[in-house]
């Protein structure tokens, strides 16, 4: 099934009136946020106040991923452990480097029976993770990881690599594109990453469809100020979803049962679109179907 991801709204677990305000957003997600946005002495009140969110419900069809801490502080275990109980959508994990890293998750998560319906989501943001990005996706594979995919990371990665972080992210494109590149071999999703600059919209949006263009499935978001724009952006416009109804019908006519490729409108159509076309319909009706 096609979920929509066009927008993840972070926000910290520590922020009650941010997790109270996110069941009304137009978010396709929200992601509880455990890690860089929560203080050191705020983490165990923000794990509380997380489950108890989680446990009150109300988040409707928006899907819901708790960021725990990474696997190099002394937080991640409660914090898992936590999160299997609470039972979100999924869990992100931030500075995911290595398959063990994953499977160390993976271990935890079945040590307290969490259930498999819980997948997990690996932070790209070390230049390790960036470099053995097919290797991380492959994992995919063995279905205790759980892994549904990649969210890209621009912040840490800048840290940790002195890439600067520039309008435009020419300095970013061909990692972006090697990310996308491990996802797609191996059939997962990927999102990208935030953008800081909050009451800059044009250059949020300028940023959003570069994204989308580069093959984002969506992005995260810092600010709900984001949400309207991201959600417009990744939403297939009418006219896409009409070519695609045409196309699909096109293939159906009997005449063009036995053909691989035809002509439409004056442009050549092969199969490849219609599949491509198919996606597009799925995906227009998934975000249908979310009511926002
Ligand atoms: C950045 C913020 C701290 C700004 O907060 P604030 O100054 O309160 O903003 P506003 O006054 O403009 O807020 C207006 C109203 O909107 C609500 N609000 C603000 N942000 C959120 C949010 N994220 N989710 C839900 N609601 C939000 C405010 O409560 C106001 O509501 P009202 O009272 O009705 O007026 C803040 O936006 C924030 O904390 N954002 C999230 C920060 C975060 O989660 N960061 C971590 C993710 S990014 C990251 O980790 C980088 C990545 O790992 C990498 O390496 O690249
Ligand atoms: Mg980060």
């Amino acid at each position: 099934m096609i979920r929509p991801r066009r927008s993840l709204l972070f926000m910290p677990g520590s922020n009650t009136r941010a997790l109270e305000k996110a069941r009304n957003l137009p978010a396709d997600g929200i992601i509880l946020d455990l890690e860089d946005s929560v203080a050191p002495d705020a983490k165990a009140m923000a794990r509380d106040q997380i489950a108890k969110a989680i446990a009150a419900g109300g988040f409707g069809k928006r899907e819901v991923l708790i960021r725990v801490n990474s696997l190099d502080t002394p937080w991640w275990v409660e914090d898992v452990t936590m999160a299997g109980k609470a039972r979100p959508d999924g869990i992100l994990v931030p500075k995911i480097s290595t398959v063990d890293d994953l499977n160390a998750i993976a271990n935890r998560l079945s040590d307290i029976n969490a259930p498999t319906s819980i997948r997990v989501w690996a932070m790209i943001e070390t230049a390790r993770a960036v470099l053995d990005a097919d290797k991380l996706a492959a994992a995919s594979r063995d279905s205790e990881t759980r892994l549904a995919g990649f969210v890209f990371g621009p912040n840490d990665i800048s840290r940790e690599t002195r890439i600067r972080m520039q309008p435009g992210r020419a300095t970013m494109i061909p990692m972006i594109t090697h990310c996308i590149l491990a996802t797609r071999a191996h059939g997962l999703e990927i999102l990208d990453g935030p953008y800081s600059d909050i009451s800059n919209i044009d250059g949020f949006a300028t940023e959003c469809a570069q994204g989308r263009d580069l093959g984002f499935d969506g992005k995260t978001l810092i600010h709900p100020s984001h949400i309207e724009a991201c959600n417009a952006i990744f939403t297939p416009p009418a006219e896409e979803v009409e070519q695609a109804r045409k196309v699909i019908a096109a293939f159906e006519k009997p005449e063009n049962a036995s053909r691989g490729a035809i002509q439409l409108d004056g442009r050549m159509v092969e199969r490849l679109h219609a599949d491509m076309a198919r996606r597009t319909i799925a995906i227009a009706d998934a975000i249908a179907a979310m009511g926002h």
